[in-house]
């Protein structure tokens, strides 16, 4: 058996973890070769893969990034080197032959969405979430999350000790995309006085009105907001703009636009840290080295068992796959009754949305975490 194996997308902690256990399980289980593919679909596009031994894939397991390199960019149905070309037919045909009896991609919402059509046209994939965002539809977990909220509340409780001193406001912008889940689970564990999410439309008269109110007892705030969420009447702030993209905006820059516009309604210094790829780089805490182990073994068997066309997925702590069709094209957001925005809410925390009223007799009780 021969399988190719390929990371897309945005890097994560834990990719190294799940190409180990890919490899390993399908070398020790089954005899199998294992080919990686470089730089996402770009090496299938640009034919450049290699032989994986056991060697390479020993000792990677805690190491940030992930040796295949990846492509944020790299897309088979348009590809940006030729004028956004469809190449897919000769992706497909490159895979032939090499002899691949499965590609296992490990990737978020757009990789899977490249997957699924792939094997709409005969190419046998098994797909594996990652992402620090979060949002890919069908699985409660993505492996890099964990870190990325562990790295982000590292930043709030150091930030809260320097605000504290200094009787500051102090904005953290996440990253997450369209989807709030880091600000979320960072702003809950970091203990955060306001959360903004994109889910949740905020205004800047609440989050001044909050503030001022701080400004009185405790003097000082912290905001933990998400780099996609968005004022009431305002649009997304974004940092750049990629051609030939279906996904072609790059989001941040909504602390600065928040620090401007709070600096209109309130007195206390204002300072903002974008924690950009920092939540990104790095070793992979043990909970999404364990994730990750899980969900490269489990891909391994579904290979084995001839199962395509289908993402493991982490659901209700068990693991489990679903159909590429199930993840294509969708994100998960937050839902504004999620747990996790009815616990912080319950603390105190505001969202910055002045006609959220907490239900007290609302039941958390079978709510989901994340
Ligand atoms: N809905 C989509 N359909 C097809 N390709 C997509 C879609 N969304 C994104 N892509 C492409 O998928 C690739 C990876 O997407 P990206 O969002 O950067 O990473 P991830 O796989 O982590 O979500 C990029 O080439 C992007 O252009
Ligand atoms: O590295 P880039 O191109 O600046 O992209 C930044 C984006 O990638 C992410 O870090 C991860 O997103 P993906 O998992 O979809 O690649 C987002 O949170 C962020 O908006
Ligand atoms: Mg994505």
């Amino acid at each position: 058996m021969k399988v190719g194996i390929l990371t897309g997308g945005g890097d994560c902690p834990g990719l190294n973890a799940v190409i180990r256990a890919v490899a390993k399980s399908l070398m020790l289980q089954c005899g199998a070769t294992v080919i990686g593919i470089e730089d996402g679909f770009l090496g299938l596009i640009e034919r450049r893969t290699r032989e994986l031994s056991y060697k390479d894939v020993s000792g990677i397991l805690s190491r940030g990034g992930t040796i295949l390199g990846t492509h944020n960019k790299a897309n088979p149905f348009a590809y940006f080197g030729r004028d956004g070309e469809d190449v897919s037919a000769e992706v497909k045909g490159y895979c032939d032959e090499l002899g691949l009896d499965c590609v296992v991609a490990l990737g978020g919402d757009g990789t899977m969405s490249i997957c699924h059509r792939l094997q709409q046209m005969g190419l046998n994939i098994v797909g594996v979430p990652k992402t620090i965002d979060n949002d890919l539809m069908q699985t409660d977990r993505t492996f890099g999350f964990d870190t990325a909220v562990t790295i982000a509340t590292d930043a709030l409780d150091r930030l809260q000790t320097t605000g504290q001193s200094h009787s500051r406001v102090m904005i953290l912008e996440t990253m997450g995309r369209y989807a709030g889940w880091i600000a979320l689970h960072a702003g809950i564990a970091g203990g955060a006085d306001v959360i903004l999410l994109p889910e949740i439309p905020f205004t800047v008269e609440e989050v001044a009105r909050v503030c001022q109110a701080r400004e009185d007892r405790q003097r000082f705030t912290i905001i933990c907001v998400a780099e996609g969420a968005t004022a009431e009447d305002g649009k997304m702030v974004v940092r750049e703009r990629i051609d030939n993209s279906p996904d072609p905006l790059r989001l941040g820059g909504v602390a600065n636009w928040l620090k401007a516009e709070l600096s209109e309604h309130i007195s206390s210094e204002i300072r903002t840290v974008v924690l950009g790829h920092v939540q990104r780089g790095g070793p992979p805490t043990a909970y999404d080295r364990v994730l990750a182990t899980s969900f490269g073994t489990m891909a391994a068997s579904l290979v084995a068992r001839k199962e395509f066309g289908r993402m493991v997925a982490l659901q209700e702590q068990r693991m489990t796959s679903v159909a590429l069709e199930e993840v294509a094209n969708l994100t998960r957001t937050v839902p504004p009754d999620a747990m996790g925005v009815l616990a912080a809410a319950a603390v105190g925390t505001s969202f910055g949305a002045p006609k959220m009223h907490l239900d007290p007799a609302q039941l958390p009780e079978g709510k989901r975490l994340s």
